[in-house]
């Protein structure tokens, strides 16, 4: 099939990849003249694991191209993915993006056959009938359901992970009201013949979108918030309390050998809390959409003030450990989102940083690979940036860990004779391994 990705982001540019490979046709088109000439040249404009060499590889084999030029991409195209930004813009979810990709689209639609418009961009229910529907019908004066077909399809891959989230997906959602857009959609899945598929309206695959993102960003504040009862007890640790909960068979998979295993406990860990391009504008997207509907998303509200506190219990167990933090000297670990990305978009690092220069520390930050776009939003004479993990812990009077990149798991060994406490932000490290060691949701030691 020919496929056109419009926005080739983290979800358009590793979707194209992800269908190329599997045997597609597909042209990745953006708006952004440096991103279309980058990924011409095979080269990916984000960090992701395993993109290298698979763009590389569709690009010579001529299987996947990139243009600006959305007109000529989608002659003779069976389907187009919308995979833009849907930002939230401080009230409502800001559909701006997708709005001006469904007209670009409806301007162009192929005549003469059934071209399926599918939105993968995560949207508020409602987006693709009511909205991108009726701008592909102006743009095209054709009507959706008989001359072109209309989809609403979610993305579920994490960054960092992205290709192997693609390549194996744990479901498949296809939400159309048409029997003909359901067989396309299918076919272009069609290698993922082991995957469940959901087919469903557009509207319930739109919400089912954010209900994961939403059920997993309120596991993590549930976490954090017991964490932080947990810190307060005395002898109790956050860790083995949530282990204890996480292996029950109502919650996480029983193995053939009749074990529970981690489950859901393999992803979550106490910490600084979540940041990144989705967990937190999709929990406010939705809960402003709720409100307007009149609901009360009361859930959704705490999760997103749990959130929000998470980078400040951090900063409180370093001042805790050593008194004023003014003049002294802090070593920043991990600075990305999570690790796997240089992604730092509501990074808890940003806010971590700007508390402890608040309190008149000076930093050293740390990061394999994000330092250039932090460096781009925060600067301070007190603040300096290192790739090198030995650097930054020279001479520090405390390390706090933000994000659990790998390499940090040889922090015992370097701390090993050194009087530098670890402040544990992503329960990363175990503490009978360091001498002086804080962590969040742990009776302080
Ligand atoms: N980043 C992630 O891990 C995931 C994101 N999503 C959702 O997917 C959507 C896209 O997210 P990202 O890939 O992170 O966004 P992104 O910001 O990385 O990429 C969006 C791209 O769309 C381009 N664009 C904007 N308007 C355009 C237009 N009219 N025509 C062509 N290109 C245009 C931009 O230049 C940009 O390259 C969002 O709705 C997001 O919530 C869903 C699952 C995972
Ligand atoms: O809709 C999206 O954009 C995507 O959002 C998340 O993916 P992503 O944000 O890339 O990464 P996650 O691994 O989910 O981590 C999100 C944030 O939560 C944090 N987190 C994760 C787990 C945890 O226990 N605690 C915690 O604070 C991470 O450090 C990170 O800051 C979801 O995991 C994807 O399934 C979804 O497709």
């Amino acid at each position: 099939m020919k496929v056109v990705v419009v926005g080739t982001g983290y979800v358009g540019l590793v979707s194209g990849v992800g269908l190329a490979e599997i045997g597609h046709e597909v042209v990745c088109v953006d708006v952004d003249q440096a991103k279309v000439e980058s990924i011409r040249r095979g080269e990916p404009p984000i960090h992701e694991e395993g993109l290298p060499a698979l763009l590389k590889k569709q690009v010579d084999a001529g299987r996947l191209t990139a243009s600006t030029d959305l007109g000529a991409a989608l002659a003779g195209a069976d389907v187009s993915l919308i995979a833009v930004g849907t930002p939230f813009d401080g009230s409502v979810i800001d559909l701006q993006y997708v709005k001006q990709a469904a007209t670009d689209i409806g301007r162009h639609l192929p005549k003469g056959r059934y071209h399926v418009v599918c939105v993968k961009s995560t949207v508020v229910p409602g987006t693709t009938s009511d909205v991108v529907g009726p701008l592909v019908e102006a743009a095209s004066g054709l009507v959706a359901g008989r001359d072109f077909g209309l989809c609403m399809n979610p993305e579920f891959l994490a960054e960092g992970t992205a290709v192997k989230d693609f390549m194996n997906p744990d479901r498949i959602v296809i939400g159309t009201r048409e029997a003909r857009t359901e067989s396309v959609m299918r076919e272009l899945y069609a290698p993922f013949a082991r995957t469940e598929v959901v087919v469903t309206t557009p509207s319930t695959a739109e919400m089912g979108k954010y209900t994961a993102n939403a059920l997993l960003a309120t596991l993590i504040s549930f976490s954090n918030e017991i964490a932080d009862l947990c810190s307060r007890c005395g002898d109790v640790d956050v860790v083995d309390v949530l282990r204890t909960v996480y292996l029950d068979r109502r919650i996480s998979p029983v193995t053939p050998q009749g074990r529970v295993s981690p489950g859901v406990l393999a992803f979550l860990h106490p910490g600084t809390g979540f940041g990144g391009s989705c967990f937190p504008k999709d929990l406010k997207a939705l809960a402003a959409f709720g409100s307007a509907k009149g609901a009360m998303p009361g859930i959704l509200d705490a999760v997103i003030a749990r959130n929000r506190l998470q980078p400040g219990v951090l900063v409180d167990l370093a001042k805790q450990r050593l008194g004023s933090l003014a003049g002294r000297r802090i070593a920043v670990l991990g600075l990305a989102f999570k690790p796997g990305t240089d992604d730092i978009r509501e990074s808890p690092a940003v806010p971590v940083i700007r508390m402890l220069l608040d309190e008149q520390a000076t930093v050293v930050a740390h990061d394999p690979i994000a330092i250039e776009p932090t460096s781009r939003v925060l600067s301070s004479p007190r603040l300096s940036f290192t790739g090198s993990l030995e650097d930054a812990l020279q001479g520090a009077d405390a390390a706090l860990l933000v994000t659990s990149w790998p390499q940090y798991k040889e922090l015992p060994q370097l701390l090993r004779g050194k009087d530098i406490p670890l402040v544990d932000g992503r329960r990363f490290i175990s503490p009978a391994d360091l001498p002086a060691y804080e962590g969040i949701g742990r009776a302080r030691s």
